[in-house]
């Protein structure tokens, strides 16, 4: 079941371009003239993508760049096309630039630009029979995430590189985030946090002893402790996406208002395809709440898998097609009190298969209208008929949404507000006796969102 729910979500994310494979880039007339229409086999998949939609270089869009095999495809393929960790090891070297685009709703969509090792970038790089220039390369980049890989040691070579890139881009956009990624902080070499946050002090201060020399303005960088094999990269590739969001302090200041008239505790709006969080309230995230809020989106995916159904659902006794909306009322795993156990309890929920976890379907009378899956895939040569299909099939719409209590007096709350876009709270049970409050004040929320991203007119 997590196979087929994978698939189906990887195929939701968005094509990959190869400049190796793909056909010519055709010049278009972006507003700068940096726009560059793909001539054959591209196409903008994912759910609120269009069919043959162009490859703008005004979109924004995310640099992967560092040394070779430190995990820049691997940290690609898992977040977006979920491939599963363990599938990495498998991976070739990148020769080559690729693209992929990422437009699971319409409120966030973006390019993840993923580099050889080796690219010369005062040269510029070839994409489709095009040299891309550091003009064009960096130009619209919103940021650079810098992989280096913790368990190699200590890498002059990371770092001649940083410098490297450092140097030409701060030419091209002086404003460019950059984002260094201490990666592969997993297995026995970190088991312990201390070691993390030691490794973690000693590459800052070399990356920053580094480049020193290279502008007398102050660079902006930030540093994340990564591994694919966790959540932690899902985490800090979510605080990347942020810098890409306009609109994020607004939709901080509609989850704040939120959180504070329901007596919330924590509330997440999730991008459901990436499991990537868009924003949150002004509470600090701790970890162990990110990953039951995360792993619940699976748990109701999970359950919409096996009772969804699709066009061609079987009828229930009024007539009605048998929806999905996922509500997994009381679902109570074993653990003591606090957060720890709580992800213990969820955690196990999540990883067995729904169907063993005491999963209950709403009365699908109460359901609302049958489960498809908004938006389309586009054509694209790695996008087979099946997966769209398994797409098609992926229960989630407006009428998802499912309440899990635990057995520590907290509630998990999640509702659909907007296309693949997820609120997902912690409540504690005294605070969600006024249910009524909570379902009326998150549909206010929904409301504003919606007008949050409603185009001006012109
Ligand atoms: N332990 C561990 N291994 C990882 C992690 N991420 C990636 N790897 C492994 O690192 C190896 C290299 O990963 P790639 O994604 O191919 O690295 P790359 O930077 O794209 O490599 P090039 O294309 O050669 O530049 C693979 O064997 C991955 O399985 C991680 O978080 N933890």
């Amino acid at each position: 079941m997590a196979d087929e729910r994978d698939a189906a979500l990887g195929a939701g994310v968005g094509d990959e371009l190869d400049g190796a494979d793909q056909g010519g880039l055709v010049g278009g007339g972006g507003a700068n003239g940096l726009d560059a229409g793909l001539g054959a086999g591209g196409g903008a998949g994912g759910p609120g993508g269009g069919p043959q939609e162009a490859l703008s270089l005004n979109r924004p869009r995310i640099l992967l760049m560092g040394p070779r095999q430190s995990g820049k495809t691997s940290i690609q393929r898992v977040l977006f096309t979920k491939m599963s960790p363990h599938e990495t090891l498998f991976l070739g070297h990148t020769d080559s630039l690729s693209i992929k685009f990422v437009a699971n709703n319409p409120f966030v969509q973006f390019e993840i630009w993923d580099f050889p090792a080796d690219v010369n970038l005062s040269e510029g790089i070839m994409f489709a029979d095009q040299l891309l220039s550091p003009d064009l390369i960096f130009g619209n980049c919103a940021a650079l995430a810098f992989i280096i890989d913790a368990q190699d040691d200590p890498s002059s070579e990371a770092l001649t590189k940083l410098h490297e890139i450092v140097s030409v881009a701060r030419h091209v956009n002086p404003d460019m985030n950059y984002e260094v990624f201490i990666h592969k902080v997993d297995g026995d070499l970190f088991l312990s946090e201390d070691h993390k946050i030691e490794v973690q002090r000693d590459i800052q201060e070399q990356v920053e002893l580094e480049l020193e020399e290279v502008s007398d303005e102050e660079i902006s960088f930030s540093f994340y402790l990564t591994s694919i094999y966790d959540h932690s990269i899902y985490e800090a590739f979510s605080k990347v996406v942020h810098k890409l969001i306009p609109q994020l302090p607004a939709m901080e200041n509609l989850l704040n208002i939120l959180i504070a008239s329901c007596e919330i505790e924590k509330a997440f709006l999730f991008d459901v395809v990436s499991k990537l969080y868009i924003a949150t309230d002004h509470n600090p995230v701790d970890i162990s709440s990110y990953e039951l809020c995360s792993d619940m989106i699976d748990v109701v995916i999970d359950t919409s898998c096996i009772y969804g159904m699709s066009t061609g659902a079987p009828l229930n006794a009024n007539g009605a097609a048998l929806a999905i909306s996922a509500s997994t009322d009381n679902l109570i795993a074993a653990g003591g009190d606090g957060a720890a156990s709580e992800a213990a309890a969820l955690g196990d929920a999540a990883g067995a298969s729904a169907a063993d976890t005491g999963v209950a379907v709403d009365d699908p009378g109460e359901a609302g209208a049958g489960v498809a899956a908004e938006g389309s895939v586009a054509d694209g040569d790695d996008v087979d008929e099946d997966r769209e299909q398994k797409l098609e099939n992926l229960a989630f719409d407006r009428q998802s949404s499912s309440l899990i209590r635990l057995n520590n007096n907290m509630i998990l709350y999640l509702k659909n507000v907007a296309s693949y876009l997820a609120l997902v709270c912690m409540v504690r049970s005294q605070n969600y006796e006024k249910q009524g409050l909570i379902d009326y004040n998150v549909e206010c929320f929904r409301k504003a969102l919606e007008e949050l991203f409603r185009p001006s007119p012109a």
